[in-house]
């Protein structure tokens, strides 16, 4: 099995944490997708009246042409259930996220969430967080101030480009720095600094977030309860 295998595995397992009337955060990535494509043929086949509260324009054009309907954030109480993807998930089940510069609408329907689901591969366990570069999503003006408060604090930032080079832009029209820590020691004292950098939106650590994770292993997905 490779890769992409254990993400399809994972995805179509989490179907099973949906029934009939529930509001259901969808992430955004390609484990998600998997996910998403399985959740449109469940309601197909089990008639099921499901409302989606989505993350990224991605994933909205993907629920869209599967005919999941959608509503926003704002519209609705509360999420249900949402189910996501993680770059990386430490021993002690906090998470960064961001790899596809999704964060801050994730990060927005999982704190209006009752439940979060995370849906991995075995690759994205780790011990401590900070090997996947961690994203910070910055508004443009005053960007090169940031990167360069970044760079005093030897955090190795990068801005995220495309392949041409130009800056990647969020759904948001923000721009991704992302910091190149290798470990990070301890994440809450870093989340803290960075909420406090003004021009920072967000950045990719997912704290105190997430209850279930479905890990993908050659022999089948594996659930771990966090909280
Ligand atoms: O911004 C993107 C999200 O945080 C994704 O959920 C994360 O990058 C995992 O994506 P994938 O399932 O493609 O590895």
């Amino acid at each position: 099995m490779n890769q992409d295998d254990l993400k399809a595995l994972v995805g179509k397992k989490a179907v099973d944490w949906i029934s009939d009337g529930m509001t259901i955060g969808l992430g955004t990535g390609s484990t998600v997708r998997y996910m998403v494509e399985a959740l449109a043929e469940k309601i197909k086949k089990e008639h099921l009246t499901i409302t989606g509260v989505v993350t990224s324009k991605e994933t909205a054009n993907l629920a869209t042409s599967l005919g999941i309907p959608l509503k926003s954030v704002d519209e609705i109480d509360y999420i249900d259930l949402t189910i996501d993807g993680a770059d990386e998930i430490s021993s002690d089940f906090q998470g960064i996220k961001g790899g596809g510069a999704a964060l801050l609408f994730e990060k927005i329907v999982a704190k209006n969430s009752k439940k979060n689901l995370w849906i991995v591969d075995q690759s994205k366990l780790t011990k401590d967080l900070g090997n996947f570069p961690l994203p910070v999503e910055v508004i443009p003006y005053g960007s090169e101030k940031i990167f360069e408060r970044f760079e005093a604090q030897n955090f190795a930032p990068t801005f995220r480009t495309v392949e041409d080079g130009t800056k990647v832009k969020t759904d948001s029209e923000n721009y991704i720095i992302d910091l190149h820590l290798k470990k990070i020691d301890d994440p809450f004292k870093l989340a803290k600094y960075l909420k406090q950098q003004i021009g920072v939106v967000e950045h990719g650590l997912f704290l105190d977030t997430v209850n279930t994770i479905i890990v993908g292993y050659p022999d089948g997905p594996k659930i771990f309860e966090a909280r």
